[in-house]
């Protein structure tokens, strides 16, 4: 399997799959500057023939991007040995869970979503397509996540919230009532202080 990113973040997504037991061939990104990252070769572009790849890339709109360019190839979920995903819980394809992640009974999580480490989905959860909930972000019971939101480091939301799409919840907010598509959300309660600038929906 290939990573595509040769990031920080693909660093960790790297070693989430060796602790799954997954062979990381190596890394895939165009920086004419990287030819290795941790132990692995960073090569401009997809072997021929290589049919596994799992995106590596923080910006959601971007994973998404990468996702039309590569429509045929097999992405794997990335779940790291020391998370907890309950067996009731649905995780999508190319969706990568991290170290100290829970996600609870009945929860669903969409496709190519980053469960960045020790975040925590509770049950009944459901997250669409291209979400990333960062670092020690909660969400309660029941909350609904839009397609390519963003949950920022830290933030918590309340149980039965609905958060639109492409959304940014800025880094810890408490979020305690419905928020809509595309807004940018801070503070505690947290208030929306503008519009994700970008309101075209193929981003
Ligand atoms: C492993 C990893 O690294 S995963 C990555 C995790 N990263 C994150 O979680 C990042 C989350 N991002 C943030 O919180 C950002 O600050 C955002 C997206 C909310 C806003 O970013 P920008 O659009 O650049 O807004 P900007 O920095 O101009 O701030 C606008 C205003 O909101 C305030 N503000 C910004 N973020 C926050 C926040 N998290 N909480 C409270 N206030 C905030 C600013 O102080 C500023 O206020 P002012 O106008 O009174 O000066």
């Amino acid at each position: 399997m290939y990573v595509f990113g040769a990031s920080g973040h693909g660093k960790v997504v790297a070693e989430a799959a060796e602790t799954a037991g997954m062979e990381v061939s190596g890394f895939i990104d165009e920086n004419p500057n990287l030819s290795s990252l941790l132990d692995l070769p960073v090569l401009k572009e997809l072997p021929l023939g290589a049919k596994e790849m799992v995106i590596s890339v923080g910006k959601n709109e971007v994973r998404k991007k990468i996702v039309d360019r590569f429509p045929n190839l097999v992405y794997p979920k990335i779940i790291h040995a020391f998370s907890f995903v309950s067996k009731r819980a649905a995780i999508g394809d190319g969706t990568v869970i991290l170290s100290g992640v829970s996600v609870n009974s009945e929860a669903k999580v969409g496709k190519h979503c980053i469960l960045n480490t020790n975040s925590s989905i509770d049950h009944d959860c459901e997250l669409g397509d291209f979400v990333h909930i960062s670092p020690n972000a909660a969400l309660a019971g029941d909350v609904a996540v839009g397609e390519g939101t963003h949950i920022g480091i830290g933030a918590a939301v309340i149980q039965g919230v609905k958060i639109g799409k492409w959304a940014v919840i800025g880094a810890g907010a408490v979020i305690i009532r419905d928020v809509p598509d595309f807004a940018v959300m801070v503070g505690n309660p947290a208030k929306q202080i503008k519009t994700v600038e970008n309101t075209n929906t193929d981003r």
